[in-house]
């Protein structure tokens, strides 16, 4: 399996790294969130573009984007617009998610972009491609928060993003049972040893699939989501404690 290195950061060894979203709607809020982060031990930041108030406006986002690269940019920043459709809170037309995704793509201001998988195999590519040119790296993502699909097909779904020529696969499900839990680590264990040639990132979401965020070393996952000042998901754990767990499986496995 290829490893990735983005600014020093090693992702497909050893403990899984922790991803951390911010969420705030206003300009305050989100600086103050990512301020925030300068005493936070993570890894990867995630501005969830969504919940911004001037989402709308392109300009705006590049400008608070370069912000936080200024602030927090010696880390790696995952610039992501989560649609309605997936659980993201801003409803917006498929040519504005791919126009903001573009600008930000070529703003210079991010190292990594979500692009989610069911926009189409043809705007997938096209993303790849145009992030590939300017050193930015796609984490292609799907998203099922009411159910878990069947295990075959959530294999399915990380081999067709991995085809599509992106660099991190994730996909991100409901449990409604614990076997619904079981099915997700199944199938993350099973692309990780028969296909996958990139990192991945699976989790199961709530509290039932708590679990799955922090057994990423077990079963096959690379990164994982953790909550600093604000959850974007449910079954986040606290950004200190999901360490604290992470460092513990390491150790127990080396
Ligand atoms: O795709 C994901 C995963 C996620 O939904 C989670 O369950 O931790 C959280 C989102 O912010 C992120 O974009």
């Amino acid at each position: 399996m290829t490893k990735i290195t983005v600014k020093g950061l090693e992702i497909g060894t050893g403990a899984p790294k922790i991803i951390v979203p911010v969420v705030g709607k206003t300009e305050q809020a989100l600086l103050g969130e990512v301020e925030f982060l300068k005493n936070i031990d993570f890894d990867v930041v995630e501005w969830r573009v969504d919940h911004f108030q001037h989402v709308d406006d392109i300009e705006k986002v590049k400008q608070m984007a370069s912000k936080i690269q200024a602030i927090i940019g010696h880390k790696p920043i995952l610039f992501t617009f989560r649609t309605a459709n997936e659980g993201g809170v801003y409803p917006a037309s498929i040519e504005f998610y791919i126009n903001l995704n573009k600008a930000l793509i070529t703003s210079g201001f991010i190292d990594f972009v979500d692009i989610e998988l069911f926009t189409g195999d043809e705007y997938v590519k096209e993303m790849v491609a145009l992030a590939h040119q300017h050193d930015v790296l796609v984490i292609a993502s799907n998203h099922d928060f009411d159910k878990t699909p069947a295990k075959d097909e959530i294999v399915a779904r990380l081999r067709k993003m991995q085809d599509l020529g992106v660099d991190i696969p994730k996909i991100a499900v409901m449990p409604r049972t614990t076997e619904d839990v079981i099915s997700l680590l199944a199938a993350t264990t099973e692309m990780k040893e028969k296909y996958a040639t990139k990192p991945l990132i699976t989790m199961s979401m709530s509290g039932k699939g708590a679990i799955s965020r922090i057994a990423g070393e077990t079963f096959g996952s690379d990164l994982t989501f953790g909550a600093a000042k604000n959850a974007s998901a449910p079954g986040q754990l606290d950004v200190k404690e999901l360490r604290q767990l992470l460092n513990i499986l390491h150790r127990s496995l080396a």
